[in-house]
C-alpha cells in the first residue's frame, strides 16, 4: 500500500456519517487519535481494512473488581477509555457509572439486574472476566441487545488445584493444627487424621472443572464417582453413577462443581447430608446457593460430616478489608467459624496470576472483536456468529450489525432496505427471542450509509443497529 492509498483510505474514514445521536450506534467519524496509527496498522495487516467506523477514543470501558492488568492494557491499546476500580461497586453507584459506559468488565461481585442494566442506554456489551455468567441477567441483556461474554475455563485448572489442596487439608485437619500453632498451641495429633489414597471422591458437576479434578485426584490414587445430569465420558477410570443418592452414599469426599441455577439451589440440604457417609467431607467451590448453611452446620454439629471446604457463601463482600465476613452478612457466620475442620476461602478458586492472566486476554479480546468487528463468537446469551474480516482494497463497504426480535419477516425487510447495494456476505442466526444479522454491502456512498441506517432503525423488529465502515 503506498502513501496515495493510506491518504483516500482516511479521506473515506473522515466522510463518516455521525450516528452518534443513537444510543445504540456507537458510529462517528474516527478521531486524529486513530488516523496517526493508521498507517502503522496497516502495515501489521497488510490485507485485512480495520473496521473503525466509530471514534475509539469515544469506546468508554468501566472495569471492575480488579480485572486483570492484560485486559487494562488490551483496551488501551484500542483507544478505549478504561475506567479501572479494584472493587465491585454499591448499586447506586454502578447504575450511576453504567449510564455512560459502551462496556463493562465484572468478575462474580457485580450483580447485572434488569434493575441495573435498564440504566445502561449506551451498553453494547458485557465482560464477565470469570467462568460462572449467574450474576447477569442474560435474558433480560439479549433483550436490550447486549452481548455477553465469559471466559469459560481459563480459570479451571486453578480451581481443581486448589480443591486438591483442600482434599488432603481436611483429610489431615491441617486448617485447625495451623490456627492452633499461629495462636501458640503444640497439637500433635492422629486421631481421625487420613491418608486419601484409596478414598473415594465423588464430584457433582463433571464440566470443565470436574473432569479437571478427577485426573488430578485419580494421580493421587483416589477413586473418582461423579454425578450430572447430562451423560459424560468418564476421564481414566472414573465412573458415572446415575443418581446424586448413589454418589452422596458412596463417597468419603464430595466436590461441587455445578453452576448456579434453580435446580442447584440448596442441591445439598439436610436429606443429601443424611445420605452421606458418616464422617465424609464436602468441598464447595462451586456458588455459595448450592449449599445450605444450616444444614450444613447441623451436620458438623452431630458429626455427620468431618470437615468442609467453602470458597463461595451465598453473599459474599463486594471488595477486600477487615470486618466484612460477619453475621451481618450471612446470619450464621460465627457458627460456622467455631466449628472444628472448616477451611474458609474468600473466593479465590480462580484467583492464581495464570488464571486472571489469561481470562483478561480472553475476555477484552472477544469484547474488541465484538466492538470492532461485530463477531459474537463465545457469546453465551447471543447466537454465536462472525463474518470475516473485510479486506482493505472493499473500500466503500459496509458492516451492517442488526439485532432484532426474533419474529417472521424480518429478513425480508431488512433484505429490501439492503437491496439497491450488492451483499457480499450475510449471516442471521436466532437464540431464543433475539436474532443476529450481519451483512457486509459493497457499493455503499456516504449519504447511502445515513439512509440505510434511518431505515433499519425505523423496523418494527430493531434492537439495536451498529454500522461499521
Ligand atoms: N470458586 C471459584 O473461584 C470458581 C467457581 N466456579 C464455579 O464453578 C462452576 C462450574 O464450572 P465449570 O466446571 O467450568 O462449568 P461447566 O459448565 O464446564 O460444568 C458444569 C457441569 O455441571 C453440570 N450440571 C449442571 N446442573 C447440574 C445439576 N443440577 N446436577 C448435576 N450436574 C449439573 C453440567 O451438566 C456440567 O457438566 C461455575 O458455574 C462457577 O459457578 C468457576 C470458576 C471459579
Ligand atoms: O475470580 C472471580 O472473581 C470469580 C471466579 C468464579 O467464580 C468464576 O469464574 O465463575
Amino acid at each position: 500500500m503506498n502513501s496515495e492509498d493510506i491518504n483516500n483510505l482516511q479521506n473515506a474514514f473522515q466522510y463518516g456519517v455521525n450516528l452518534g445521536s443513537s444510543p445504540n450506534a456507537v458510529s462517528t467519524s474516527p478521531t486524529q487519535s486513530f488516523m496517526n496509527t493508521l498507517p502503522r496498522r496497516l502495515s501489521l495487516s497488510k490485507q485485512q481494512k480495520v473496521l473503525k467506523p466509530f471514534s475509539t477514543g469515544d469506546i468508554k470501558i468501566l472495569l471492575l473488581e480488579n480485572v486483570n492488568q492484560t485486559a487494562i492494557s488490551n483496551f488501551k491499546e484500542q483507544g478505549y477509555q478504561v475506567d479501572f476500580h479494584k472493587g465491585a461497586l454499591p448499586e447506586e453507584e454502578l447504575i450511576e457509572k453504567i449510564k455512560d459506559v459502551h462496556a463493562i468488565g465484572i468478575r462474580s461481585k457485580t450483580h447485572l439486574t434488569e434493575n441495573v442494566l435498564k440504566h445502561a442506554k449506551n451498553l453494547v456489551t458485557i465482560g464477565c472476566f470469570c467462568i460462572g455468567t449467574n450474576q447477569v441477567d442474560l435474558e433480560y441483556a439479549a433483550k436490550k441487545g447486549i452481548a455477553v461474554f465469559n471466559s469459560p475455563f481459563s480459570n479451571s485448572r486453578s480451581v481443581a488445584e486448589l480443591v486438591i489442596a483442600e482434599i488432603i487439608s481436611l483429610a489431615r485437619q491441617v486448617g485447625d493444627r495451623s490456627i492452633e500453632l499461629h495462636t501458640g498451641t503444640w497439637n500433635k495429633v492422629s486421631n481421625r487424621c487420613w491418608e486419601v489414597r484409596g478414598k473415594t471422591l465423588g464430584i457433582i458437576g463433571y464440566g470443565h472443572i470436574g473432569s479437571q479434578l478427577s485426573v488430578l485426584a485419580e494421580a493421587m490414587g483416589l477413586h473418582v464417582i461423579y454425578y450430572d445430569i447430562v451423560t459424560i465420558m468418564a476421564l481414566g477410570t472414573a465412573k458415572q453413577v446415575p443418581t446424586l443418592d448413589e454418589l452422596l452414599n458412596k463417597a468419603d469426599f464430595v466436590s461441587l462443581h455445578v453452576p448456579e441455577t434453580p435446580e442447584t439451589k440448596n442441591m445439598i440440604s439436610a436429606p443429601q447430608f443424611a445420605a452421606m457417609k458418616d464422617g465424609a467431607y464436602l468441598i464447595n467451590a462451586s456458588r455459595g446457593t448450592v449449599v445450605d448453611i444450616p444444614s450444613l452446620i447441623m451436620a458438623m454439629k452431630a458429626k455427620k460430616i468431618a470437615g468442609v471446604a467453602l470458597d463461595v457463601y451465598p453473599s459474599e463482600p463486594g471488595k477486600n478489608g477487615a470486618g466484612s465476613f460477619v453475621d451481618s452478612l450471612n446470619s450464621w457466620t460465627s457458627e460456622l467459624v467455631s466449628l472444628p475442620n472448616v477451611i474458609l476461602t474468600p473466593h479465590i478458586g480462580g484467583s492464581t496470576e495464570e488464571a486472571q492472566s489469561s481470562i483478561g486476554i480472553e475476555v477484552s479480546h472477544a469484547l474488541s472483536k465484538y466492538i470492532n468487528e461485530g463477531s459474537t463468537i463465545g457469546a453465551v446469551n447471543f447466537p454465536e456468529i462472525s463474518l470475516k474480516a473485510l479486506d482493505l482494497d472493499q473500500e466503500n463497504t459496509v458492516r451492517v450489525l442488526y439485532i432484532h426480535k426474533n419474529i417472521p419477516g424480518v429478513l425480508k425487510t431488512v433484505n429490501n432496505i439492503l437491496s439497491d447495494h450488492n451483499i457480499e456476505k450475510q449471516y442471521s442466526d436466532s437464540r431464543g427471542e433475539i436474532a443476529y444479522l450481519m451483512a457486509d454491502i459493497s457499493a455503499v456512498n456516504q449519504a447511502d450509509i445515513k439512509d440505510i441506517y434511518e431505515q433499519l432503525n425505523n423496523t418494527d423488529a430493531k434492537v439495536s443497529i451498529r454500522l461499521l465502515y
